[in-house]
């Protein structure tokens, strides 16, 4: 089948209501505007915009986005009960383009413990209730509740006679996320096998995730025959949520090959509405969230970064700005690799041969056994730290410190000159820093005076590079040094070094040159 002639799904998205009902997800009313304008950006077909009977703030929201929200048909739910249905009616009324999704629960549960009602009662109720909307409204949604844990006999009389009253859609709710994919495959195929009229309806799908197979519940109904999918941006929704619009649209979209389906769903907006929601309703979406999470199309692996720049479907099923995203995320790490390392110093401006590529490489798997991510700022710092000690006659390899307030500090500083490591080991001064410099006088046999010494740190977060900057004069010459480390103190001594050796090789200024310095 060509892409033309591939089923259309109708996407019916319910964050204004079911996923209102998420735990402290409640909007206000000018923040439910912006998402059902968002929705309609989107391209979703219907918005269940709220449960008019709930309150009177939903009764309003509901209201205000059917008479000012265009795009998109507008729905208002209600219980099987005239009082909610005319509630439903009333906020929807005057609106060019709306819905009353009317439900009532049908399993034995539900029925026994919850409504107290028999079998009969239920029918003729779900009738009544269907009747009464369709004299406010001709699009009409039934659901029987729970219908994943109805006997099939029942709900095909309980569908059937919906249909019959009127209703234009038929909803199969898996109220409590119990079913599993075939299983739920079934039920709609069993409907569209034995209910007689099913066909003068769309049959629609509701699947919640407390088994974690909203998703995979969808897909097995839409193909069994489902034609409308109830979700929900970022899956929010009553306990663990809802179907997740993003992943259900993009699983239909990636896999059209086998569901033929498609929907009317802008994807490039879908990350945009992602955020919204999340910042609207403060429910953070999870970093390796499918389809909008951080992490959903970033690769550290250094083998996958390989396979990335080589040819990107080696390790993509979509492409980021398909869904929002602006980019895949190489993002560095302790398992990336050298292509990765140097396509991003390629990206940041540097240009390494293979043996400067070894030794930033180097430094780089050692600062990530140190940090869980890695900055362009971390990489920079290092390129630039690796591009001065090219020259370095004197490299450092560590220290020791044992300190106390009030009395001088003890230091032990090793660094390597060619193939022998120096140690020097002195009780000097204020503080640990002066000792560290003092220490490298010392091993150096060069005195320079210390004109201005900065550190601060290159990136974000508490295990972040520390980047030092010192400026010593001698002879008249001012020379330069930097130093990185996540330790500061590292960091500093590593630029007093990198000064220090600059002498040693005369890469100095004249200090008339840079008066504004000084
Ligand atoms: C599966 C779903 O997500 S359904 C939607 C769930 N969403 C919500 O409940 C959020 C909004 N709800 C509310 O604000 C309130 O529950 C209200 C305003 C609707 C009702 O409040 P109250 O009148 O105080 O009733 P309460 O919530 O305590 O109990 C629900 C009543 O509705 C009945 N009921 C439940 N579903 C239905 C139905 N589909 N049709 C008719 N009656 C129903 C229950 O049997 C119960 O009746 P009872 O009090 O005679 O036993
Ligand atoms: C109102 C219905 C569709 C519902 O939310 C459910 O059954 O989960």
């Amino acid at each position: 089948m060509s892409t033309t002639e591939a089923r259309r799904i109708i996407i019916f998205d319910t964050t204004l209501r079911d996923g209102e009902q998420s735990p402290g997800c409640s909007m206000n009313l000018d923040e439910k505007l912006e998402v059902a304008q968002a929705l309609v950006d989107l391209g979703v077909d219907v918005i269940e915009a709220g449960f008019p009977i709930a309150s009177p703030g939903d009764f309003e929201s509901v209201r205000r986005i059917s008479h000012t929200v265009r795009g998109a048909t507008i729905c208002g739910l209600a219980r099987c009960n005239e009082k909610d249905i005319d509630r439903a009616g009333e906020a929807l009324k005057g609106a060019p383009d709306t819905r009353i999704h009317v439900f009532l629960a049908t399993s034995a549960i539900h029925r026994e413990f919850k409504l107290r009602m028999g079998m009969d009662e239920i029918v003729e109720r779900a009738i009544a209730g269907v009747k009464r909307a369709r004299n406010l409204c001709d699009n009409i949604e039934f659901s029987p509740e729970d219908a994943a844990r109805t006997e099939p006999d029942f709900l095909c009389r309980v569908v059937e006679a919906a249909i019959a009253a009127g209703a234009t859609t038929v909803n199969i709710p898996d109220t409590v996320g119990y079913a599993t994919p075939a299983h739920y495959g079934g039920v709609i195929r069993n409907l569209r096998e034995r209910v007689p009229n099913i066909d003068k309806a769309v049959i629609s799908v509701h699947c919640h995730n407390d088994l974690g197979l909203a998703v995979a519940n969808s897909l097995s109904a839409i193909e069994a025959g489902a034609g409308q999918v109830e979700c929900t941006i970022n899956g929010l929704g009553e306990r663990a949520g809802n179907c997740s619009l993003e992943e259900v649209v993009m699983a239909l979209r990636t896999r059209h090959d086998y569901y033929q389906a498609s929907t009317r769903i802008n994807t490039p907006r879908l990350v945009p509405t992602s955020r919204l929601v999340s910042g609207i309703t403060g429910m953070v979406v999870q970093r390796n969230k499918a389809i909008v999470g951080r992490n959903a199309f970033a690769h550290e692996a250094g083998i996958h970064q390989d396979g990335m720049l080589k040819e990107r479907s080696t390790y993509e099923i979509m492409r980021p700005e398909d869904v929002g995203f602006t980019k895949t995320d190489l993002v560095l790490g302790k398992h990336s690799g050298r292509a990765a390392l140097a396509d991003r110093a390629t990206a940041l401006g540097y240009h390494l041969t293979p043996e400067h590529l070894d030794s930033v490489f180097e430094a780089f798997k050692k600062l990530a056994d140190k940090k869980k991510e890695i900055y362009d700022g971390d990489i920079a710092a290092l390129i630039e730290q690796r591009n001065a000690e090219v020259f370095d006659a004197w490299q450092f390899v560590g220290y020791e410190i044992k300190a106390s307030s009030g009395e001088s500090p003890t230091v032990t500083l090793t660094v390597r000159r060619g193939n022998e490591e120096q140690r020097q080991t002195e009780t000097y001064g204020d503080g640990p820093l002066d000792a560290l410099f003092h220490a490298i006088e010392t091993l150096t046999g060069i005195t320079a005076v210390l004109r201005d010494y900065r550190v601060q740190s290159a990136t974000r977060g508490k295990d972040a590079v520390a980047e030092a900057m010192v400026e010593l004069e001698y002879n008249g010459q001012l020379y330069r040094g930097r130093g990185t480390s996540t330790d500061t103190v590292e960091a500093s001594t590593c630029a007093q070094l990198n000064a220090i050796n600059r002498i040693a090789s005369g890469a100095g200024q004249p200090i008339a040159e840079r008066p504004d310095q000084l």
